[in-house]
């Protein structure tokens, strides 16, 4: 847009010299744009609270970070670990950034609203799901893997709390604060270890306890155990104490309950191995393709997975 010739602006007012010679188009968000309405929940640093946007009337999940308590608590590292990943997403399956900007006390994150919360609650409201259900939610939280993975992004700490569901109940995952990106080295490859300790002691992996060291194949033992909990209604690995769940992990000590279907056994047990390398879904995206050729995600068509209504769940 050429500079103004005279002060004069469209309606002919006197404008201060110091306009900018042009009105951006796509003005920065800020918090006077959103109505903000009830708050959906807290985490350990940050408010999450609906808000609506109020030129359009959207709706949005708004993460609130409090500045000082994030300096205090030496998470600076995470808050931008969470928006460089969450903005390098761009999939059904994962929760979207739309926003960010800041006052001067806290950082705003706009995301969007999962209306049906945390998986966890529907495992805890139904104690299991059945087969179809499984085979649809484990097949969804696959996928929104293989892509954070094809992003170059392992997520570290996936359990069912981090994993939302919208008013469709689609998988929404969430949480991106201790995912990894992995750097390209010189020649092009991924460096495939992300080294400093994160997890959720019941889903965190033997290789994370033993070398502090995670990979792609970290999130697939993560996924074993979701997709144990969703049909035993309980995670594989539960000791007294963090203490006692991490021993029982590094030694494999976990057995299924009578009743609990044999292919469903039987990938779990493929995805619940020790050496990351030998897990199914390791190995790249031949990998990822021979676990989705598993014959518990028999049925399961992966190219309309997303566009499927998700099964009843109660
Ligand atoms: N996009 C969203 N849509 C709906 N609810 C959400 C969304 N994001 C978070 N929540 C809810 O808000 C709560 C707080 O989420 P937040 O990410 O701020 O912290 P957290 O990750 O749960 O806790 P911590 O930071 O300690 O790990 C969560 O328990 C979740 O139920
Ligand atoms: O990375 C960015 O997009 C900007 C860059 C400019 C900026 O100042 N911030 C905030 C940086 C920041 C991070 C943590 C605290 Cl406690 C305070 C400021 C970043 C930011 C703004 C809003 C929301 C998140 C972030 Cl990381």
């Amino acid at each position: 847009i050429p500079p103004r010739s005279n002060s004069n602006n469209d309606n002919g007012q006197q404008t201060p010299k110091t306009q900018l010679s042009h009105t951006p188009s796509v003005r920065k968000k800020g918090v006077k744009d959103f109505e903000f309405g009830k708050t959906l929940g807290e985490g350990s640093y940050s408010t999450v609270v609906a808000a609506r946007d109020r030129s359009n009337n959207r709706e949005y999940a708004v993460k609130i970070l409090d500045k000082k308590h994030i300096i205090k608590e030496k998470k600076v590292k995470y808050v931008n670990i969470e928006k460089n990943t969450l903005n390098k997403m761009n999939h059904p399956g994962i929760v979207r950034l739309y926003y960010t900007f800041q006052d001067p006390d806290s950082l705003y994150f706009v995301l969007d609203h999962a209306k049906n919360g945390e998986l966890l609650t529907f495992i805890k409201k139904l104690g299991s799901f059945d087969m179809d259900c499984t085979k649809f939610y484990a097949a969804q939280i696959l996928s929104a893997i293989e892509y954070m993975h094809s992003q170059g992004v392992i997520h570290r700490d996936l359990k069912p709390e981090n994993i939302l569901l919208d008013d469709k109940m689609h998988v929404k995952v969430t949480d991106f604060g201790t995912a990894k990106i992995l750097e390209q080295n010189a020649d092009g490859e991924e460096d495939d270890r992300a080294n400093s300790f994160v997890g959720t002691a019941e889903y965190v992996s033997p290789e994370l306890l033993k070398e502090k060291a995670a990979c792609k194949s970290s999130d697939f033992w993560a996924l074993g155990c979701i997709i144990y909990q969703l049909i035993a209604g309980r995670p594989p690995f539960k000791g007294a104490n963090e203490y006692r769940t991490f021993q029982k992990i590094v030694n494999l000590e976990y057995s299924f309950p009578d009743g609990f279907p044999t292919v469903a056994r039987d990938l779990v047990q493929k995805l619940l191995v020790l050496n990351p390398s030998e897990r199914l879904g390791s190995g790249g995206k031949a990998g990822v393709e021979r676990l989705k050729a598993h014959s518990f995600f028999q049925g399961i068509d992966w190219d309309t997975l997303w566009q499927q209504p998700a099964p009843n769940l109660l």
